[in-house]
């Protein structure tokens, strides 16, 4: 089956793990007849040089056309103190609002071989599978008015209501199919838009009978990712808190390099993007965890291809190499080897001839 795939490697670590999980992606296909068609476009900081802008027109052309978008990271210290529009964070906002991606899914799972050297150790040996579900065109990010004006500045929190009830939708849906647990993380306790946040998650509820509902304050949340996070199964929560509490959320599985993300909308067009950024302190040193990126892509395997057995085979294959010992340096194993980013790519591919489970994925759908 042809697919387009757009490909926005950005800036920083970008470029080196898209390199890494085009070369995954590649193996995969091989083994079940599809064709890919990569295209290269340029956002961000390497936008701002070669165009004058961190989101040229020709990378939104490329995007509308293509089946599915892969983008590594933007951002770095070269761009910071421009003018806002001269950010290369605004060229990821801005292709997220083009694009009408406004469901940010951001799995958190813990791996067995990585626990023990966790301090969170106690809780995670239960296995935490959590779903963050991000609201990502509205929020903080988007309000206006934004600006300065003499010694004043404002940022302005906006949303309708239809925009929370789609995000909130989507999150109820997507228990109804995992564990039927949904938190709802706001700050209701302040914020009118998080008291018409909980009002509509209530008012929707009646329509997923099956799905428990909750709702936590985003401080306690805070806390309660890390004190005991086995509770959560699906938590939805617009913007900024999505942003913060997954990165934090990142830590329980050992190291941000490890939490992949999909953008969605109503059809199957998605953006995958790892949830970390361009990690400047460690670009350009061949050292950079490429499973977040790779994983994103076994997402847009799923979610936009509705090709599960090729997405598990790659899901399979990151677990193996992992419970092998092998990863990169930002993680903690025991007894493990450490690889820069393309040899842990290379273990990775291996996976897809030498393992026994992810041969037989591939031999039981091939
Ligand atoms: N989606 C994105 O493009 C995105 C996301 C977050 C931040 N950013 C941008 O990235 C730049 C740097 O931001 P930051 O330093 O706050 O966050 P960051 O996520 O880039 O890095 C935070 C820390 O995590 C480490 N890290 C991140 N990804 C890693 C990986 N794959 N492997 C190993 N270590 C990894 C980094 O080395 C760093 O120590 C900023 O310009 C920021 O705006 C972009
Ligand atoms: C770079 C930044 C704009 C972005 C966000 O806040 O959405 C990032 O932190 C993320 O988590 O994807
Ligand atoms: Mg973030």
């Amino acid at each position: 089956m042809e697919k387009r795939i757009a490909v926005l490697p950005g800036d920083g670590i970008g470029p080196e793990v898209m390199a890494g999980c085009q070369r995954v992606l590649e193996a995969v296909v091989d083994r079940f007849n599809h064709h890919f068609v990569f295209t290269e476009g340029k956002i961000g900081g390497c936008a701002i040089d070669a165009e004058g802008t961190p989101l040229p027109d020709a990378t939104i052309k490329l995007c509308e056309e293509s089946d599915a978008i892969l983008l590594g990271a933007v951002g770095g210290p070269k761009w910071d103190g421009g003018p806002s529009q001269l950010r290369p964070e605004k060229g990821l906002l801005g292709i997220r609002k083009k694009m009408g991606l406004f469901a940010n899914l951001r799995p958190v799972t813990t791996v067995k071989s990585l626990i023990p050297a966790s301090p969170l150790k106690e809780h995670l040996v239960n296995h935490v599978d959590l779903l963050i579900v991000r609201e990502l065109t509205g929020g903080l990010y988007f309000g206006e008015p934004s600006g300065r004006d003499g010694d004043a500045v404002v940022d302005t929190l906006q949303y309708t209501k239809a925009e929370i009830e789609r995000i909130v939708r989507k999150a109820f849906e997507l228990a109804q199919v995992r564990r039927h647990k949904l938190t709802s993380v706001d700050k209701a306790n302040v914020l009118e838009s998080s008291k018409m946040w909980r009002e509509i998650v209530n008012q929707v509820a009646p329509d997923y009978p099956d799905v428990e509902v909750e709702h936590q304050l985003v401080d306690s949340a805070a806390m309660q990712l890390i004190r005991y996070p086995e509770q959560f199964d699906v938590i939805v929560t617009e913007n900024l808190f999505g942003d913060i509490l997954s990165d934090e959320a990142s830590m329980l599985t050992g190291s941000l390099g490890m939490l992949p993300s999909a953008s969605l909308r109503s059809d199957a067009v998605g953006m995958y993007e790892p949830v970390h950024g361009s990690a400047p302190d460690i670009a350009g040193k061949g050292i950079a965890n490429p499973l977040a990126m790779i994983m994103s892509a076994a997402m847009m395997l799923r979610y936009s291809f509705n090709m599960h057995k090729e997405a598990n085979a790659m899901e399979v294959a990151v677990q193996q190499t992992l419970e092998e010992g092998y990863h990169t340096s930002d993680l903690a194993i025991e007894k493990g080897t450490v690889l820069k980013t393309s040899a842990l790519v290379d273990k990775v591919i291996e996976q897809f001839s030498g393992n026994d489970t992810v041969a037989g994925i591939l031999e039981t759908y091939a």
